[in-house]
């Protein structure tokens, strides 16, 4: 059985009449999602220790608390969690996962980058010595530490970083340094009030000649005391469009020295006399940026999926409007325009999880290869990872909005936990490289491909349809096969990055420079690597539905939903396949009727398929998403706990409105306006 989770009310009527009408088995849905009945149970038993324990319980609603309380919360659940883990013997990464899944659905973990970045960034660019020095007392929290590098002034341009890092060879030590206002750091999390070292991007001075920007191990805070050690300067950046319980902060550095040995010299170094080396490529020092990239994916699946369920659920115990004069209303779920709204989303969810895994292995697969030392398929990684974090994203922060404003007036209040939801995934459309710009680094990598197809080279497997012929129309009848939606996906694709290149070669050819032309076509080719990675989206949940081993009614719902995605994103994108009558008139209307029969394909599985994704009430933590329905209890409670009913007549009456009235009475008023 999925999640329940609250109280003993008996369920809503409708919601349980929806899961027992539903045309599959939820839990063999939920094995397939989470790779097999062991690992969910595994994740069941962990979440369950992590939900029961009594430090995880929540005196009242987050909504209520203020930032202070949030933080510190935050820091104490997730301090207390690390030592229970430690305790249960709970090593593998997935129990971790998974376990922290549970504790903490409302924070952001003051200590995330400390193992999400930090760590791995000193085992995957440090040198032995230096992981022998650092990553234990990382591990045991004797140091906390976080990734430094947007400035005041530069957040997408690393090359313009402005924070120094010159070697002094007589003292053997780097002098960081902070030179203008604009070089202050900024917006790094969990940077102002919690963590002590942190891993500094600063550009590298050595015997007087600029190497670019390198990361360094610096200290911050005194290891015993706190404080902030003599030299630095930092804080918190105040309060933020949500994030809250994270202390993003401000650094700046005077004149501060660090050893040599600080320096992060897996891949550059510099000697002891000053002599720089250099990597094998200047890019290998943007791999942590790479790593967080590539997990955003799935971060941003897990987000939209739990705004699906929490609207799904609530529409399925909403009811609003006669649908005859005089009869029941209708459950909102039964409005075509509000499956319209929902069910495409839902079936994103599931597009981006399975995109999430495969982005995530093809991360791992090639990073093996860099360890060993092999760069080739560097490029491929970057711009897959690139292109996927801002495409899923930005999908994943829209989708969620629409869930919101779907749950009418309700969805707007905190209780819905949507608002929460939104504004703690959407910075991810900013962080880790603004997603404008992260295409445009895609768009970059396609252009190079479409001049691989002029010169007739092969492509590696990746972008292999690039070179596809253009003239083909499309193969769609009214069956609209899995193959034949991949196939318009790549040739819309295809063709946009081959009009896209054209247009940056007929600038060059009229005298502009290569970037300006790049610039004047950069619209276009966003175009087109939006397009790439929608076709990546939908080649690999074809793949996924095609090859997986479930029982016919679970992938026949599986197989509605990738259907349902790659039909809908091309009503979404219709022009794009339209400009060069890839599809002829009849087979839009093909089209258009199938969605219409999609919708009503969905409708008796709908609470089912966000069931499957087996969120507990505690982690959802809404009003409207509950697994038993009862909505209208949890909002009046929910009501009744805020603090501003603590006292029936607030003391502000007295102080503003009563006096009003009292001089309003003695108060000759005008006998006309
Ligand atoms: C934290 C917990 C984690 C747990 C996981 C859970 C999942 C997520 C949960 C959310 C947690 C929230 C935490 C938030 C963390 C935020 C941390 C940050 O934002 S940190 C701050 C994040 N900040 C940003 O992300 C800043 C974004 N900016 C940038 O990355 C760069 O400035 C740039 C890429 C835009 C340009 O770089 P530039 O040096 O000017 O380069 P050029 O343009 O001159 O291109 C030269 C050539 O290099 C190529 N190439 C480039 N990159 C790579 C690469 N990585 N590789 C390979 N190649 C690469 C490029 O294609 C080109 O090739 P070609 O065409 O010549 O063949
Ligand atoms: C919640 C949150 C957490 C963060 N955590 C960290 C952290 O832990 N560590 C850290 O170092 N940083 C962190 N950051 C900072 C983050 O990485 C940067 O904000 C991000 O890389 C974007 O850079 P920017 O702010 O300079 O945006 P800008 O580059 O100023 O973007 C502004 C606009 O300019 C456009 N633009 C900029 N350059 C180009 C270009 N070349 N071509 C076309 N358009 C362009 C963008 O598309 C965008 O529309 C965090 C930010 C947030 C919001």
């Amino acid at each position: 059985m999925a999640s329940a989770g609250t109280g003993k009310m008996t369920v809503n009527p409708d919601i349980a009449k929806e899961r027992r009408n539903a045309g599959f088995h939820v839990e063999n849905l939920t094995n397939f999602i989470y790779h097999g009945p062991e690992r969910v149970r595994r994740r069941r038993y962990m979440q369950n220790i992590a939900l029961q324990d009594p430090v995880m319980k929540d005196s009242k609603p987050w909504a209520f608390r203020t930032r202070e309380e949030e933080y510190e919360l935050s820091l104490r659940k997730q301090l207390h969690v690390l030592q229970r883990q430690k305790d249960l013997g709970i090593t593998d990464e997935f129990d971790k996962f998974y376990y922290n899944e549970a504790t903490a659905p409302n924070e952001n973990n003051p200590v995330g980058l400390h193992f999400g970045m930090f760590i791995p960034t000193i085992e995957k660019h440090g040198t032995e010595e230096q992981k022998k020095k650092f990553v234990q007392p990382a591990k045991d929290l004797k140091i906390i530490g976080t990734y430094v590098q947007t400035e005041l002034g530069h957040g997408t341009f690393i090359r313009g970083l402005e924070t120094t890092a010159t070697f002094d060879p007589k003292t053997q030590e780097f002098i960081v340094d902070t030179p203008t206002l604009s070089a202050t750091k900024y917006w790094p999390g969990n940077l102002g009030k919690t963590v002590n070292y942190c891993i500094l991007m600063a550009q590298l001075y050595s015997q007087g000649k600029c190497q670019g920007p390198h990361m360094f191990l610096c200290p911050l805070r005194d290891l015993t005391t706190h404080q902030s050690l003599p030299g630095v300067e930092l804080g918190d950046i105040g309060p933020k469009f949500g994030f809250n319980a994270n202390d993003n902060g401000y650094l700046r550095l005077n004149n501060f020295r660090i050893p040599r040995i600080n320096m992060l010299m897996r891949y550059s170094k510099v000697l002891e006399d000053g002599t720089y080396v250099k990597p094998a490529n200047s890019k290998l020092s943007y791999g942590s940026m790479v790593m967080i990239r590539a997990s955003i994916v799935g971060a941003v699946s897990r987000a939209l999926a739990q705004a699906c369920v929490i609207s799904v659920r609530y529409s399925a115990v909403r009811r609003q409007t006669e649908v005859s004069p005089g009869g029941p209303e209708a459950q909102i779920l039964d409005y075509q325009t509000q499956q319209y709204k929902l069910f495409p989303l839902v079936a994103t969810a599931y597009a981006y999880h399975f995109a999430g895994q495969a982005v995530q292995s093809n991360f791992l697969n090639i990073s093996k290869e860099i360890e060993a030392g092999n760069l080739q398929q560097m490029p491929v990684l970057h711009a897959l990872s690139a292109g996927l974090k801002a495409f899923s994203s930005w999908g994943a922060s829209a989708g969620i909005e629409v869930c919101r404003m779907s749950c009418g007036g309700h969805g707007y209040s905190l209780a819905s936990g949507l608002p929460k939801i939104y504004t703690n995934i959407t910075p991810a459309c900013t962080y880790e490289g603004e997603n404008s710009v992260m295409m445009l680094q895609t768009a970059r990598y396609l252009f190079e491909c479409a001049m691989m197809v002029q010169k007739g080279q092969r492509l590696p497997d990746l972008v292999s349809y690039l070179s596809m012929d253009l003239s083909a129309k499309s193969c769609m009848t009214s069956d609209v096969a899995l193959g034949c939606l991949v196939k318009a996906y790549q040739h819309r694709a295809a063709r946009l990055t081959n009009a896209a290149t054209a247009v940056v070669q007929r600038h060059i050819n009229e005298g502009q420079k290569p970037t300006d032309a790049f610039n004047m076509a950069s619209t276009q080719l966003t175009w087109a690597a939006r397009a790439h990675c929608h076709q990546y989206v939908v080649k690999v949940f074809v793949t996924t539905v095609t090859e997986a081993n479930i029982d016919d009614r679970t992938k026949a719902a599986l197989t509605t939903l990738c259907k349902m995605y790659a039909v809908n994103g091309i009503m979404e994108n219709l022009g794009e396949f339209l400009q060069d009558q890839f599809f002829n008139t009849d087979q839009v209307d093909i089209l258009t009727r199938k969605m219409m029969t999609l919708l009503a394909d969905v409708r008796p599985d709908a609470v089912a398929l966000v069931d499957a994704f087996d969120y507990h009430d505690k982690v959802l933590d809404s009003c409207l998403g509950r697994y038993d329905g009862n909505v209208y209890y949890a909002l009046y409670e929910y009501a009744k706990s805020s603090p501003l009913n603590e006292k029936d007549v607030l003391d502000s009456f007295h102080k503003y409105i009563k006096p009003l009235r009292e001089g309003q009475a003695t108060s000759s008023l005008p006998s006309r306006l």
